[in-house]
């Protein structure tokens, strides 16, 4: 549900160009983009080039006491930072501003929070958390973080008084806490490897749509459904960061009874906290696996090189490389670029809501993971016509001509299918 906007917290959102970094806009406006993510307003942005982060503050002392003027100036009472500090910088910025300070990693981790709806979701975000606030747990902000986040999502420990949750919030049982989720999520990787082997048993060939957040993913995975898929499995499009937080796989078949699997992923941010990487690997387990991956890039959005760049680093860093990727500058309505047009060989200038653009991104992808295809005319006898049967059923018949000795019928099938037929083979 949409919050009305004067509802919303308002925020000073505070940033270190550290030796002048090319990405430290792209990066602030990404904050930015983040904290609105968060049902939260940026009143004002103060920035500092400096070449390494004050210790104690973060900012150095005159930004920091400038910074105490803003907030209480514009009487606001939360500060967000493009960093993740240390609890004493969290602590010592607090008390100077007289404002709460909340780190981007905790920031992230409170949207997902807020967004997490499986179990497995729900479990990934909860461990994060807890690791983040294990070190944290003395200091005043993170009470203030905990009460927030105490309010805000279901399930684990949040969904306890706040006051109670402070309370109880000792090392010891944050580790067993801990210990509990790790064991719980053991559990539902279990089933959905079953579910996974169960689909690699298809041998079909698997494609994963992977991107940095909104750039379009989920709603190009729902033009593909709607075409060669079960209507009823549309995923959720919103235009919000973190729309999607786990990894939903479809079934499409095409009319020449060829059929792949899709799956939608998490989208990306740059410098995602590193609790999360290990949840971005557990669900990402369709991508690690994929034939081939679509990356979905927003065509429209000026920071759109920089956003294949956090898309690369994410995907080294979970350690998916080396699988063949094609490129979709999607939105390209937004733009005046002419679409759909190659920017080359891999690359489509598209949008996804246009019918012409998704028929070449689906030529594309035919033909990329279909190569292995090949056609051959068989003659296969009438005593085996279960044989014919099931090319019907599994393959792509062009064309079938009954003769006096047996079907005549020129089929087109995976090479390695082919091979189970070879003696039928009359070219
Ligand atoms: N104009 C335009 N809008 C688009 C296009 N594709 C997607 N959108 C919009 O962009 C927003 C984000 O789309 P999603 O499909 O949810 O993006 P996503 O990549 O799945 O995002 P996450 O799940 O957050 O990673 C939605 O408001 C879509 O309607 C497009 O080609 N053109
Ligand atoms: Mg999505």
């Amino acid at each position: 549900m949409e919050i009305e906007s004067n509802t919303k917290q308002q925020v000073i959102v505070i940033g270190l160009n550290l030796k002048n970094n090319p990405r430290f806009n792209y990066s602030m406006e990404e904050l930015t983009n983040l904290v609105t993510a968060n049902n939260m307003e940026v009143v004002r942005t103060l920035v500092q080039k400096l070449d390494h982060p004050d210790a104690g503050t973060y900012f150095g002392k005159g930004k920091v006491t400038e910074l105490g003027q803003l907030a209480h100036a514009y009487q606001i009472n939360t500060i967000v930072a493009n960093d993740e500090l240390s609890p004493s910088q969290i602590r010592n910025l607090s008390k100077a501003t007289g404002a709460n300070v909340i780190d981007r990693t905790a920031l992230i981790l409170e949207i997902f929070a807020n967004r997490a709806r499986t179990r497995e979701a729900k479990l990934q975000i909860q461990l994060a958390k807890l690791q983040y606030q294990l070190p944290r747990l003395h200091t005043s902000a993170s009470q203030r973080l905990d009460q927030q986040t105490g309010t805000s999502s279901g399930g684990g420990f949040t969904n306890r008084g706040a006051g109670e949750t402070q309370l109880e919030l000792d090392r010891r049982t944050i580790g067993r806490k801990i210990n509990n989720i790790r064991h719980d999520l053991k559990t539902v990787a279990k089933s959905d490897q079953t579910k996974r082997a169960r689909r690699n048993e298809t041998n079909l060939p698997n494609v994963a749509l992977v991107g940095y957040t909104n750039a379009g993913k989920s709603t190009i995975m729902n033009q593909l459904v709607q075409r060669f898929g079960e209507h009823e499995k549309q995923v959720m499009v919103k235009n919000m960061l973190f729309a999607t937080l786990d990894t939903k796989v479809r079934h499409l078949q095409f009319s020449d009874n060829k059929a792949m699997l899709l799956s939608d992923t998490i989208g990306f941010v740059s410098k995602l906290p590193h609790q999360l990487i290990q949840a971005f690997k557990s669900t990402l387990h369709e991508a690690a696996n994929a034939d081939l991956l679509i990356q979905v890039v927003d065509f429209s959005d000026p920071h759109r090189q920089l956003m294949m760049d956090t898309t690369k680093k994410v995907l080294e860093e979970i350690g998916i490389t080396n699988i063949p990727m094609i490129n979709v500058f999607n939105k390209a309505d937004l733009t005046s670029e002419r679409y759909p047009s190659f920017e080359d060989s891999n690359s489509l200038i598209m949008s996804a809501n246009d019918s012409h653009s998704i028929d070449t991104l689906v030529d594309l992808i035919r033909r990329k993971i279909f190569k292995n295809y090949i056609t051959k005319t068989l003659l296969v006898p009438f005593n085996q016509s279960s044989v014919v049967a099931y090319l019907n059923e599994h393959a792509n018949v062009i064309q079938t001509n009954y003769l006096a000795n047996g079907t005549k019928i020129k089929v087109e099938a995976p090479k390695e299918e082919m091979g189970r037929f070879q003696k039928f083979d009359i070219k």
